[in-house]
């Protein structure tokens, strides 16, 4: 279930990686209040980014832009740049219902509609036009075989999804959010709201969307031995005078045994954080 580092992409397949999304400058603010200011980094395709750091730095707030999830916080501003190829994230010309179908987000606490298990998955593709029952079915089964669901609901499917374990709602969430076939997932410390079996699964399940299907994943946890195993590249946020600042970004190999920055160490030794 744990991985080890050998999870991680390999050094060589680290150098040809192309950058998905290039972010410069960002920074948010909540009423005239930085959270976090000033972060340039570039995302890697086909591969998992880690944002670790303490409490407060910054790594949620840092999430929420790049789908624009910021826009529905009221008081909430952001500035910078964000490209996704030749989209310009925080143009406000940007469609943003297209733009949360290509970048999809996993919360925390898993957050399934109060509707069967099937239609978790069925009312959002109705949503996003995919008019046609079988292929609907077809991308239930798909997405629920994907996240390793499918042999446990599927004689319940018209079961609510509230009646699962946390794990399973979490996995459903993440089987929504692939049927409409994103380009990015955004995990919001995911596996922390789990027990540790069902953060193993989910976990796995992480490592097997980049490694088969070739998913970017973003992902903020708190967890440095998960980061550790899980990661290509990790990002470390801190408070500095009140706000957040990115310290080092680097691949996980680097971050973890050879880090550039003072603080990076201390925290990677456990000594900071
Ligand atoms: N909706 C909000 N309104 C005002 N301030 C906020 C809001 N959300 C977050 N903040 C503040 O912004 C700063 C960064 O918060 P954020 O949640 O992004 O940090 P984090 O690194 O994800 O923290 P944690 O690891 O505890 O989840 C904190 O000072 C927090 O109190």
């Amino acid at each position: 279930m744990t991985k080890s580092i050998h999870n991680n992409l390999d050094r060589h397949k680290i150098a040809e990686i192309q950058p998905l999304m290039q972010i410069h400058q960002l920074s948010l603010f909540y009423n005239q209040k930085p959270a976090f200011k000033d972060v340039t980094l570039s995302i890697p395709q086909n591969s998992i980014t880690a944002i670790v750091g303490a409490s407060g730095c910054g790594k949620s707030s840092f999430l929420i832009c790049l789908n624009r999830l910021s826009d529905l916080i009221p008081g909430c501003t952001v500035s910078g740049h964000i490209q996704l190829g030749t989209l310009n994230i925080l143009s406000p010309k940007a469609n943003t219902t297209a733009l949360r179908r290509r970048i999809g987000t996993i919360f925390q606490k898993p957050n399934p509609f109060p509707m069967s298990i099937k239609k978790n998955i069925t009312f959002p593709l109705k949503e996003h036009g995919v008019k046609d029952s079988q292929q609907r079915h077809n991308i239930v089964e798909q997405v629920l075989k994907d996240v390793g669901l499918w042999s446990e609901v599927k004689d319940r499917l018209q079961d609510n999804a509230l009646t699962l374990s946390g794990g399973q709602k979490q996995r459903l969430c993440i089987a929504r959010t692939l049927a409409l076939q994103p380009e990015i997932l955004l995990m919001d410390e995911p596996c922390s709201a789990l027990d540790p079996i069902s953060s193993g699964i989910v976990e796995d399940l992480i490592l097997r969307l980049r490694q088969k299907y070739n998913y970017t994943i973003i992902i903020v946890t708190h967890n440095l031995a998960q980061a550790k195993r899980i990661a290509d590249y990790t990002a470390l946020f801190w408070v500095d005078k009140g706000c957040g600042r990115l310290i080092e970004f680097a691949p996980a190999e680097q971050f973890f045994n050879a880090p550039n920055n003072e603080l990076t160490k201390a925290y990677v030794n456990g000594i900071k954080g």
